[in-house]
């Protein structure tokens, strides 16, 4: 039995002719938030989807908590939560039925799920709103019952397919720190997303593209190897700036933020500052500083988004 709660082989999963997985190897080790990260189609759902055993891979070895998948994909759905983007709640019922529905259905006796309800809404900060129904509530309140929802029967993993893309900054901040408080319980989160933010705070990540993983490591990590140095430059015209930079091979990206341009240039120009200010003479006087790598510039350099 594998060391690691999700050890994927060489997956591929192909529609017809089409790969969504084109070869990817996975671990995952226990405890640990994995962060998944990729633009829109590159696989992130479709990879979930195989590891829970919902779609069978065209080739590749899958093994999630010890279990082959999808061979025993029924033993692992007991152990596993999946919280999918639109939250799949009951619009109809209150926030306790959809507790009760999901306890139900993990064959949760009725004590124990009543003590189970209890203690999810204290935990969840839904108590005031149990008799609530769920058409009402607000996109932060339905995060918050899909996570009680996903975690009623105290799984060991737990997949979450861009759980905060419809919430608020506080919202997302208060949902991160409780899938730390999960994390420190032992249980291991697969958490797929769009923000940069949230992917600096997973323990490691994976940045997919075209249905590849295309860089795979600690958040710091993969900021120190990424192989560019960043530059930011103040100076007038910056959209002009920006179109003769991303015409040096030397330059890897470069985008706009504000009153400054980011530029990512590639670390086999040993001074890049002074590369910039004798290459375009309107630099010769400008203000520009070496600065720190962010997931974002590892985003751009390890997909295609650089050069567009
Ligand atoms: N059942 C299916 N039949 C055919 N093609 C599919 C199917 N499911 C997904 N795909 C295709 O596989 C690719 C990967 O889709 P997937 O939903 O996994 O991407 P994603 O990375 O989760 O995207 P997003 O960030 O937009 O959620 C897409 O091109 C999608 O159209």
């Amino acid at each position: 039995m594998s060391d690691y709660v999700i050890d994927a082989t060489n997956v591929v999963k192909k529609f017809a002719d089409f790969s969504a997985i084109d070869n990817v190897t996975l671990r995952v080790p226990k405890g640990c938030i994995y962060g998944f990260l990729g633009p829109n189609g590159c696989g992130k759902s479709t990879m979930i989807r195989v590891l829970t055993g919902l779609l069978s891979p065209t080739a590749g070895e899958v093994e999630v908590l010890g279990l082959a998948v999808p061979k025993q994909a029924e033993q692992l759905r007991l152990k596993i939560g999946y919280m999918t983007q639109k939250f799949s709640l009951y619009d109809d019922l209150s926030v306790e039925e959809n507790m009760q529905f999901i306890g139900q259905i993990f064959g949760m006796n009725s004590a124990f799920l009543r003590q189970r309800i209890e203690q999810q809404l204290i935990t969840y900060g839904l108590d005031a709103l149990r008799q609530q129904r769920v058409a009402g509530m607000s996109g932060g309140q339905k995060q918050r019952l899909s996570l009680a929802c996903a975690t009623m029967h105290n799984p060991e993993l737990l997949f979450l397919d861009e759980p905060t893309s419809a919430v608020d900054p506080q919202n997302r901040r208060d949902f991160w720190e409780q899938l730390f408080d999960l994390s420190e319980q032992g249980t291991t989160i697969l958490v797929t997303t769009h923000y940069m933010d949230e992917a600096e705070r997973c323990h490691r990540l994976a940045i997919m593209e075209s249905g590849q993983i295309r860089a795979d490591g600690e958040p710091e990590t993969l900021m120190r190897e990424m192989g560019v140095n960043v530059i930011e430059v103040y100076a007038p015209n910056l959209r002009a700036l920006k179109l003769k930079l991303m015409d040096c091979q030397q330059v890897r990206s470069a985008a706009q933020q504000g009153i400054r341009l980011r530029v990512l240039i590639y670390q086999d120009v040993i001074d890049p500052i002074q590369w910039l200010k004798t290459t375009f003479t309107e630099l010769s006087k400008a203000e520009i500083n070496l600065t720190r790598p962010s997931l974002e510039d590892v985003f751009v350099c390890v997909t295609g988004k650089g050069r567009q």
